[in-house]
């Protein structure tokens, strides 16, 4: 089977190992089955497609080095491929004809990165050669990889665990070094620790209740409730923690959303150019020139941003620059953080107050635009409530100020940028450890209510599952599919 024909087929690849659990036909449509067939050796290119230097093609499965030896040919006399070593050769195709000098090397398992053995093909950078290689594996039986099967089969053979699959795609979409780093630490199983360290003390805590449930009849002496509360408050204190850190964690991770706001002409669109470097938008001196949304990605310090230039707030009769202004404050609800322009050679009028308005609900940074103007303006309530800075976005003054208040503003000044730093940044931990979080109040609860030890064992058994989901050993094969199927070909 071509290349192609295999991307077309893909669907019908899963299947599960276990007969007994076969995909069903329900409605006519296939349920995918997780669990791959390991017995299968799997093939993709491990590098993007497109012309590049090298290329690499990377095979994993227990007929890998015999695939290997039927079409790689080394130069020189080796009579036999030394595991984890490169050698220099030729691709021939099953006629024997050449297809690519090439480098390969084979990797015995169970030191590589999926637990099988594995074989790579470094070839030189064309897709033609890319598509050729595939096509003789797949002709000899080896079948094209799912997104992301290569790491999950790492996940499957235990080498790592599910919240470290993540930091693999995670680590692979990173646009800022702080997501790299705290992807990177995550891939290194810094998290899972934590939450294996969590998993344990409720285990803990779940043979004691345990214990004397079965024990009934002899003579121990069952847990005082406050001793098993007081457990359960420390471990809930641990996982607050963890969470507290969420927030920052996201932002690090997805970006902060930024919305520019203002009355028209304080400089929103100026603002917006001046941080892209580049002039993305009209910027006049006739107010209301924005009317559209205006949205564009940058780094601010490391920072990822999604920057959101609005029309100009105000009372209008113009129905278009309404329609901006209605959309504008609709944006307000979505960031998380608001910039909130005035100018500083003014003192705020009705148009500001009514900007003010739209988005008093939002975390706020007071943007004074226009300082080479004027040095400083007055400000009384309720101007004089919120963080302010002042720059200049025309002649590009105190932007560094600018970025530095909006960090300290999103509680991103130091401690994120740590390397030691374990932060939660997946919203699926953040709600698997608020559900831990939430039965283990209930474990406290009904403690407290005096309530039998085998009903407080089933919260505690809820807490382990939802522990668990973080390293996968809870998940739910619907999740895991929605996990892998954010990775791209041959990951
Ligand atoms: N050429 C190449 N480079 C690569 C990878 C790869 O697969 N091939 N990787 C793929 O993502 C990454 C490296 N990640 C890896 C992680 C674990 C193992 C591995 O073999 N682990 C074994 C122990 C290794 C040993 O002791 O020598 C294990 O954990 O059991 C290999 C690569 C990035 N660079
Ligand atoms: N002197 C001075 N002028 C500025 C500064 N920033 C912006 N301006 C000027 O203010 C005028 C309005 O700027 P814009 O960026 O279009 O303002 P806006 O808030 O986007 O306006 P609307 O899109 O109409 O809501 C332009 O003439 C800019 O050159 C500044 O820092 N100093
Ligand atoms: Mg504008």
């Amino acid at each position: 089977m071509s290349y192609s024909a295999a991307v077309a087929d893909q669907d019908a690849r899963y299947y599960r190992t276990d007969p007994g659990t076969r995909p069903s036909e329900e409605n006519g449509c296939r349920v995918k089955g997780l669990i791959v067939n390991t017995e299968k050796t799997i093939i993709a290119p491990a590098t993007p497609p497109g012309e590049g230097g090298l290329a690499v093609v990377r095979l994993s499965g227990p007929s890998s080095e015999e695939l290997l030896r039927r079409f790689f040919k080394p130069s020189g006399k080796f009579p036999s491929l030394d595991s984890h070593r490169l050698y220099h050769g030729h691709l021939v195709d099953a006629n024997g004809s050449l297809i690519d000098e090439v480098m390969a090397v084979i990797m015995r398992s169970p030191r590589t990165f999926t637990r099988e053995d594995v074989a790579e093909i470094h070839c030189h950078g064309g897709p033609l050669i890319v598509q050729q290689i595939l096509d003789l594996f797949i002709d000899a039986g080896a079948i094209l990889a799912q997104p992301g099967e290569f790491t999950l089969r790492a996940f499957l053979n235990g080498r790592i665990d599910l919240a470290q699959a993540e930091a693999v795609a995670d680590l692979i979409h990173a646009r800022s070094v702080s997501a790299q780093r705290v992807a990177l630490n995550q891939l290194q199983g810094k998290l899972s620790q934590i939450i294996r360290i969590y998993h344990r003390q409720v285990v803990d805590l779940l043979a004691l209740v345990e214990a004397h449930i079965d024990f009934l009849e002899e003579d121990i002496s069952p847990p005082q409730p406050d001793v098993l509360c007081r457990s359960a408050e420390d471990i809930i204190e641990a996982i607050e923690d963890l969470i507290a850190g969420f927030n920052s964690g996201r932002m690090i991770h997805d970006g902060l959303r930024i919305l520019l706001a203002g009355k028209p002409n304080v400089g929103k669109s100026s603002l917006l150019n001046c941080l892209l470097g580049e002039s993305r938008a009209i910027v006049s001196p006739s107010a209301g020139t924005t009317r559209d949304i205006i949205e564009e990605s940058l780094l601010l310090h490391d920072l990822p941003v999604r920057l959101i230039d609005t029309a100009g707030i105000r009372h209008t009769d113009d129905s278009v620059e309404q329609e901006g202004v209605r959309r504008a404050r609709e944006k307000a609800g979505s960031a998380d953080l608001v910039l909130l322009l005035i100018n500083a050679d003014q003192h705020p009028d009705q148009d500001d107050l009514l900007a003010l308005d739209s988005c008093r609900d939002q975390k706020l940074l007071l943007v004074i635009n226009k300082q080479d103007l004027s040095p400083s303006v007055q400000l009384s309530s309720p101007w004089s409530d919120y963080p302010r800075v002042f720059i200049s976005a025309k002649y590009r003054q105190n932007i560094d100020g600018l970025i530095e208040a909006v960090r300290d503003l999103a509680g991103l000044s130091g401690g994120a940028d740590s390397s030691e730093s374990v932060m939660l940044y997946e919203r699926r931990h953040y709600q698997s450890l608020l559900q831990a979080k939430s039965c283990l109040q209930r474990f406290i609860s009904g403690c407290r209510a005096g309530f039998g030890f085998e009903l407080l064992a089933l919260d505690l058994r809820d807490t382990l599952r939802a522990i668990g989901l973080i390293t996968g050993e809870t998940t739910p094969d619907q999740v895991l599919d929605r996990i892998f199927s954010r990775f791209c070909i041959g990951k």
